[in-house]
């Protein structure tokens, strides 16, 4: 099959959050079982700033969005996704040249431009092109030009689209003038289309105007069809229920392999090398270096989404007990403010990383004993996977993708990956993490255990691609279906 790829953000190029991980990786392991895919993002500001593009090859000048009203220009750059043959095409035009990939008083000409420009491309380069797969809100609009202003193109018209919704949270609303600035119909504004009280919803376009969706677990897929967790598109999501899939994510073993990773202090191959991963973290951080230690961390983008509340809840009752506390993250300035204070107020046993770094994330990955995620709502979540491809246990919250990876730990069989709870409470929260210590400190042969079965589990990309290719095939056959 001939697939085109869309994000708005890919790993390495552009990384903001985990959609970045699966756009950077997910092609590559479909190319390995024999697809035909290209990437396609926006050539971002940053990518110009870290990336010689000059070496990029230029594969298109000055064309101009078909349908778009913003009359600019913009060029086509092809590189490849790192150590693969997958070809990444960078939409290069001034209208991406923001300081964020996300900055919000930009994103409604950049997601809307570059919809229209990918079309442009595929309609006038890839004309083969068999099945798009969008993701998120920034490249929603592409299902809603092919119906409403391409329906009659004799080669967008035939393509099949994928939607896969990484975060509901996240929609893409603005007012109704965005139509106008699309160059979309006004009748969109209607609430059998685009409209969503009283704007335009990107997304909601999207889930109607998609051949397939999906989301990236099977518990995500069903909780977003419930007015509790449909952020007010369930009614929407239910009636394209029969078309509605859940494919977990993976990640990418190769890049992220423990006993071949440069970016951590020592390979892991057993439980010594991961203490001595723990040691080195704790001197790099200037925490106060003990064997004995549990080292608790969390690495996320700092929003709401991410339960952070109940961490604020719980700290000082966790700070009391021997532990180290480390976070990376950024995000929200009340809780970078908070987790700053929490640094100046325990010295040498928490650690505040208010950034965004790649390599810490890893060596952190590596070198703590227990990993924070009692999110909201998650719909896969990747921090949890990572924490255990090194050997860190993931305390969560049994919700969305986290129920579908964690598995509490139950001592009498000795299976289980982690510790977990239910209600969205902070003491909920305090009892999961008392019981990871509780297992760590009394109980360490039984914590070994743990560390085992955390780097025993598989959730390599594998399996996903394959699950992806059964989904691009349905698409396909839908499309088909429904021409003739
Ligand atoms: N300060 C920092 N420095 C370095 N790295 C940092 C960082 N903050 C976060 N990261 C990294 O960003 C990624 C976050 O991915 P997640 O899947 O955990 O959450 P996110 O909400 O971004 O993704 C959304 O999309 C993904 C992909 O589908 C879903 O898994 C998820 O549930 C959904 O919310 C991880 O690779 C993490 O290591």
């Amino acid at each position: 099959m001939k697939i085109a790829y869309v994000s708005y953000e890919v790993a390495p190029f552009a990384k903001v959050g985990g959609l970045a991980d699966i756009a950077g990786a997910l092609p590559k392991y479909l190319k390995k079982i024999g697809e035909d895919v290209f990437v396609i993002m926006p050539l971002h500001k940053r990518i110009k700033k870290n990336y010689d593009t000059k070496i990029f090859e230029k594969v298109v000048e000055e064309y101009y969005p078909i349908t778009h009203n913003f009359k600019e220009p913009f060029n086509v750059l092809k590189s490849n996704l790192p150590n693969s043959d997958v070809p990444i095409y960078f939409i290069e035009s001034e209208v991406f040249n923001t300081e964020e990939v996300y900055e919000d008083s930009k994103l409604a000409l950049g997601s809307t431009y570059f919809s229209d420009a990918v079309l442009t491309f595929i309609r006038e380069v890839k004309n083969d092109v068999e099945v798009i797969n969008i993701n998120d809100w920034q490249t929603s609009l592409i299902p809603v030009y092919m119906r409403h202003n391409y329906i009659s193109d004799p080669t967008l018209s035939k393509i099949s689209t994928v939607l896969t919704i990484h975060n509901l949270g996240y929609q893409g609303i603005f007012g109704k003038d965005v139509l106008d600035l699309a160059n979309l119909p006004g009748y969109l504004y209607n609430t059998d289309a685009l409209e969503f009280f009283g704007d335009i919803n990107f997304l909601k376009g999207a889930i109607l105007y998609s051949d397939i969706i999906n989301t990236v677990s099977k518990t995500y897929a069903e909780e977003i069809q419930s007015p509790e967790m449909g952020e007010k598109l369930d009614g929407v999501l239910r009636i394209r229920s029969d078309n509605l899939y859940g494919i977990l994510n993976g990640i990418d073993y190769s890049e992220n392999d423990p006993k071949n990773d440069d970016r951590i202090f020592n390979h892991i191959h057993n439980y010594k090398d991961k203490v001595k991963n723990k040691l080195k973290l704790q001197e790099y951080l200037n925490l106060e270096k003990k064997r004995d230690r549990p080292v608790i961390s969390l690495i996320s983008r700092l929003y709401d989404q991410k339960g952070l509340d109940l961490i604020f809840d719980i700290m000082d009752y966790v700070m009391m007990l021997d532990v180290n506390f480390v976070v990376l993250g950024t995000g929200d300035k009340k809780y970078e403010k908070y987790f700053e204070e929490i640094e100046e107020k325990y010295p040498g046993r928490a650690s505040a990383n208010l950034k965004f770094d790649v390599d810490l994330a890893q060596k952190i990955y590596a070198g703590s004993d227990i990993f924070l995620m009692p999110s909201k709502y998650e719909p896969c979540g990747l921090g949890q996977m990572f924490s255990m491809r090194y050997g860190t246990v993931p305390v969560v919250r049994y919700t969305g993708g986290l129920s579908d990876t964690v598995v509490e730990f139950d001592e009498k069989t000795e299976k289980g990956n982690g510790f977990g709870f239910f209600e969205y409470e902070s003491c909920k929260l305090l009892k999961a993490v008392l019981k990871a210590t509780y297992y760590y400190k009394m109980k360490p042969e039984k914590w070994e255990i743990l560390f085992n079965n955390c780097m025993g589990k598989n959730f390599s990309m594998e399996s996903t691609a394959s699950q992806y290719r059964d989904l691009y095939k349905m698409a396909l056959t839908k499309k088909r279906g429904a021409q003739y």
